[in-house]
């Protein structure tokens, strides 16, 4: 396999007495979908808000298209390129789609800021992610749906030229229309060469979605499953426990 843009070995997380990580390996390609499942406690957040480094690990190994890194904190995640964006997405309701697209990393020319050229960024942006369904990038986002809401802040995220976009619970306030239209736009994030971990506890959608399915299970990870090769019922195993043996990652990555 090319070299995963992120790699995880060994990672561990305690809080205070309570290991949640108990040496967690994991792989994430570019240009692919990695799901993220495990059951309420698994560790799931716990190993999300590490690679956002906004709760650095304990101890552990993280290599960035194969270099060793730190993410001590979200501006040395985001300087490498890694984007969460979180179910209740910080975006601002008062505020229109250009300007949360931008929000804290505007273009500023000549000391002001430059909207026409932000404008048509944002729209560009939206256009290459194939979004119709904006009436203006100027509209408020308090008048957007849900699904709208989730499309501008995986925008944002591909505006900052993100290399890997971590989604936590994307679909999970949405209605079925929406959520294809989500699910939708995570295929074309992964198709523009990102790199993308999904967490969800909606199998339909992860099937729908994930080129890989990753199972955490009390802080282990316990199986890295290929979705072409794996079936609802036999993740749901590892979900729950009944299944403990390991797929090895080589295998499922070669
Ligand atoms: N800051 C913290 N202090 C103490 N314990 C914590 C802290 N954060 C998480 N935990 C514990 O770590 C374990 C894993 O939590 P985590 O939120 O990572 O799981 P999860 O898989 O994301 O679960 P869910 O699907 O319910 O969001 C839980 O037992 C939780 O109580």
């Amino acid at each position: 396999m090319a070299v995963p843009i992120i790699e995880l070995r060994d990672i561990r997380k305690s809080f205070g007495p309570v290991e949640v990580l108990k040496g967690v390996n994991m792989k994430v390609e570019a240009g692919k979908v990695t799901a993220l499942v495990g059951d309420n406690g698994a560790g799931k957040s716990t190993l999300i808000k590490g690679l956002s480094g906004a709760q650095p690990y304990d101890s552990g190994d993280i290599l960035f298209e194969g270099e060793a890194v730190t993410l001590g904190t979200p501006r040395e995640a985001a300087a490498l390129g890694i984007e969460v964006v979180y179910q209740d997405l910080a975006l601002c309701e008062n505020l229109d789609i250009v300007q949360n697209m931008f929000l804290g990393r505007e273009d500023v020319h000549l000391g002001m800021l430059d909207t026409p050229e932000m404008e048509k960024k944002a729209a560009a942006t939206l256009q290459s992610l194939s979004v119709r369904t904006m009436k203006s990038v100027r509209q408020k986002v308090s008048s957007l749906s849900g699904g709208q809401r989730q499309t501008v802040a995986i925008a944002r995220a591909v505006l900052q030229k993100a290399k890997l976009v971590i989604l936590d619970e994307p679909t999970a306030a949405l209605g079925v229309a929406q959520t294809e239209q989500v699910l939708a736009l995570v295929r074309r994030l992964a198709a523009a060469g990102v790199g993308v971990i999904i967490i969800s506890h909606n199998l339909a959608d992860v099937f729908e979605v994930a080129d890989y399915i990753n199972v955490l299970y009390l802080g282990n990870m316990v199986a890295q499953l290929n979705a072409g090769a794996t079936n609802y019922n036999e993740v749901v195993s590892y979900i729950t426990g009944v299944r403990t043996d390991h797929t090895p990652l080589e295998e499922v990555l070669s």
